[in-house]
This record gives C-alpha cells, structure tokens and sequence, in this order.
C-alpha cells in the first residue's frame, strides 16, 4: 500500500497517532519496562565507567539528529522537499547535511579538537551557487529549529558558517589516532523512500573502535519490520496500520537508538527522550536453529551479490528468505536477535567506508556477536576512510555461528564466479 494510503487511512481515524513521537501509553511502557526486568541483570552496562562521557554526548548527539531526520523525511513525503544528486549518483538530503553538523556541533563543544571520518562535506554548499546557498539556508534553519527543541533556552543560534566548519569536520582522514566515525543519515535510498534508515556514530582510537551510537527511527521496538519486504513503510508494518484503525494504542512502536561501549555491552531504548522507558540489554542470537533462522541483505541488487547470500544461508540450512533492510538497522537487528546472520558482498572493486560499519559493528561485538570480512579477518578501522583490506564482503553472527558461517561462506565461494 503507498504510504498516502496508509496515512489518509490512519489520520481519518480520532485514535491514531501522528506519524512521529507517538506518546506512549502506560500500559504499554509498564509492559515494556515488565519484559526488561524479566531479563537476567546484565554483567555491566553501556552507561558508567570509562567511555561515560563519550556516550552520554553522542546520545545527545545522536537523538538531536534523529528529530531532525524525522521532520525531514515527513516533508519528502509530503513532498514538500526533494533529494539531490551528488557527483558519485548517491542521494543526499537536507537531513545528511544537517544531521552531521548537529552531531559534529555537539562533539565540538565537549572536545573542540575532536577529529571526525564522516560521509558529507559541504563543498555543493559553498560551491553551489544561488541553489547551494539556499539549501545552506534551509539546513541552518533547521538546525537551529532542532538545537532550541532539545535545549530550551540554553540553545546557541549557529550561523551558516558555523554549519559549514560543523559539516566540514567530517573531512578526517582517520588513521590511528582518535577519531570519531559518522554517517549522518545511512541508507539514505531508504530515507527518502520513507523507509528504514540509520544514525551512524562510532568512537574508535588507533583502531579499536570504543563506542557506538546507532539511532533508528523507524525500527519498531520489535522485530516485525524484518517480516516485512517491501511493504514496510515509514515506520508502519501492516499490522500496526490495522491496530491504529481499530483505535488500538501502539505505544513505543518504533524509533530504537542502540548504545554500546568496548567491554560494558549493548543497549537498546527509545529515540525518543519523552519515552520514559530505561535502556533494555540486548543479546544475539543464542541458538541456530536453521528451520526458524533469519539472515538480512541489503535491498538493492547492485550493493551485494544476492545470488551468493542465497548460496550460503543455503549451506548453512537456512529455510527462509532473505529480510532485505536498507542501512546499519541491519547490525541492530542482529544485535537484538531478531535476525542470526547479516551478510554483504559487493562487487569487486567497490570500496567499504567505515563509517556504513563502524557503529554498527561495536553493536553487535557487544550484544555478544562476531563481525568479519569473508575471510574471518577483522575489520581495519585504522586505515582510513575505507575499509581498504577486507576480503570480499562482511558478516555479521553471534560468536558461536561464526566457524559455520565461515565454513558455508568457503563452500559457496569455491562453487561461485564472484
Ligand atoms: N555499489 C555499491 N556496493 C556496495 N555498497 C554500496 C554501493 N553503493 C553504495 N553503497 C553503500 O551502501 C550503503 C547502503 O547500504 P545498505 O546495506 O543500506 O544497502 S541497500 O540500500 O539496502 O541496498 C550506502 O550508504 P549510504 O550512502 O549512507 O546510503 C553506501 O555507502
Ligand atoms: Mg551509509
């Protein structure tokens, strides 16, 4: 169904709620809060401890971008807002721009010579002409909008050229060193699509990567969406459009922002701060059972060789089809166990960034999990802006999958032409 379907029918609706910042019911969050406490206490959390600092503003970081990418994405439904092109073909919006000086900004007041790997950089700002300079406008509009929603009265008025030296930031080469890692908006096809999309932040230091900020403002506090292909839009499952219309409150049901921090574990809580629910642990997968396993893929053809994913979730047993989800979401759904295997090979010769990993991966390692190229090599964080070294492709498991992920993905590629 088009998203102005599932909208028209949800807002003619009294009882359904607005497509963004759904208030909770009590019901729903004393069950949110009665599931976590059912869960064994976790040997240590994300929050506290070395790190503390770091994680606590690229929280803030992170959910200040995360309102921002949510009011964007509504007006490119509305389709009061366009995406652009930029020189290599990918996507770019406002929210890519503004959401990296809203985070860059934020870093800046805590360490002013913090050294940043991003995606952007605002050379079609400067160099754009009238049209640069328009956009320009409109994301120091929006930044500015968004700081004086979260900070009330102590929120500074930035000027276009501090957006640009924010934006600007993200320029680093990265190396050894501490370096903060971020993709503004990840799986920006997704974004514009009104579909899932990620907030990317990672901390690393001469190449351990230390903490990891992950906001995803529409993956339902559930697994549901990884049910869905293709027919999940703007936070809506089927199922959800049907509870709203029967005036069924749905409470938190999306918007998830993961914390984690080297050695303390893997957080999950709301993107929302009004959503007073505490930050829940999150596991993998503890147990492979191939009739009821998952494993997750990028949705376009063009960034993975689908064919091969089939090959190996075929060796490993793997009954079900693939759950194709735009961005890092992916390494979430892993990080929660909602899916055992993420996988990604892309042709030869493409180059990895780090940063469509970096936070993704801490993710994962610290809900318990395994992340590697093809060939059971780490991933170099150290060196650069792209992940110069991998072999083939990258796999994402719990620790005890990953010999028999290793295994099947050998057995593929020795029957493969890829
Ligand atoms: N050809 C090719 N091969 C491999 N990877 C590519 C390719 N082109 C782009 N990219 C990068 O993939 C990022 C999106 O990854 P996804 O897993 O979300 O892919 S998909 O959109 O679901 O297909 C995407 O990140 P964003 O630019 O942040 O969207 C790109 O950095
Ligand atoms: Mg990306």
């Amino acid at each position: 169904m088009a998203l102005r379907a599932i909208l028209a029918r949800s807002s003619s609706h009294p009882a359904a709620p607005p497509p963004s910042s759904p208030t909770p019911s009590p019901t729903t969050v004393t069950a949110i809060r009665a599931a976590s406490a059912a869960k064994p206490a976790p040997a240590s959390s994300p929050a506290g401890g070395a790190y503390a600092l770091e994680l606590e503003v690229g929280l803030d970081a992170v959910r200040m971008a995360s309102t921002l990418c949510e009011e964007v994405q509504a007006q490119l439904m509305r389709q009061d807002e366009t995406a652009d092109t930029k020189d290599d073909r990918s996507l770019v919006t406002l929210a890519d721009y503004a959401a990296q000086a809203i985070i860059a900004w934020r870093i800046q007041q805590e360490w002013p010579d913090f050294t940043m790997v991003g995606e952007e950089d605002a050379e079609a700002l400067t160099e754009g002409g009238e049209g640069g300079a328009q956009t320009l406008e409109k994301i120091t509009a929006l930044v500015n909008k968004t700081l004086a929603k979260h900070k009330g009265d102590a929120a500074p008025t930035l000027s276009s050229t501090e957006i640009v030296a924010a934006i600007n930031k993200g320029g680093g080469k990265g190396g050894k060193g501490r370096h903060w890692i971020l993709d503004p908006v990840d799986g920006t096809l997704g974004f514009v699509r009104g579909d899932q999309y990620a907030i990317a932040l990672a901390l690393m230091e001469d190449g351990d990567l230390k903490v990891g900020v992950m906001g995803c403002p529409n993956m339902p506090k559930t697994g549901e969406v990884l049910e869905y292909d293709s027919s999940y839009t703007y936070g809506f499952s089927p199922s959800m459009v049907t509870k709203m219309l029967a005036g069924e409150s749905v409470g938190w049901y999306k918007g998830c922002i993961f914390a984690a921090v080297k050695g303390r574990g893997c957080t999950v809580e709301p993107c929302d701060a009004r959503i007073k629910a505490a930050p829940t642990p999150v596991t993998v997968s503890d147990a492979f059972d191939p009739v009821s396993a998952k494993f997750c893929e990028p949705v376009m053809k063009a960034n993975s060789s689908q064919g091969f994913t089939a090959s190996v979730a075929d060796n490993l047993g793997i009954a079900s089809k693939p759950l194709r989800v735009y961005s890092q979401v992916k390494y979430g759904s892993v990080a929660r166990a909602d899916a055992d295997v993420f996988m990604k090979f892309p042709k030869a010769g493409y180059k990895e960034k780090i940063w469509d990993h970096a936070a993704g991966v801490i993710i994962v390692e610290e809900a318990g999990g395994k992340v590697t190229d093809a060939g059971g090599a780490p991933l170099d964080w150290a060196g650069g802006r792209y992940l110069d070294t991998l072999d083939r492709g990258i796999v994402a498991t719990s620790a005890a999958l990953h010999e028999r992920l290793m295994d099947a993905v050998s057995k593929s590629w020795s029957s493969s032409q890829l």
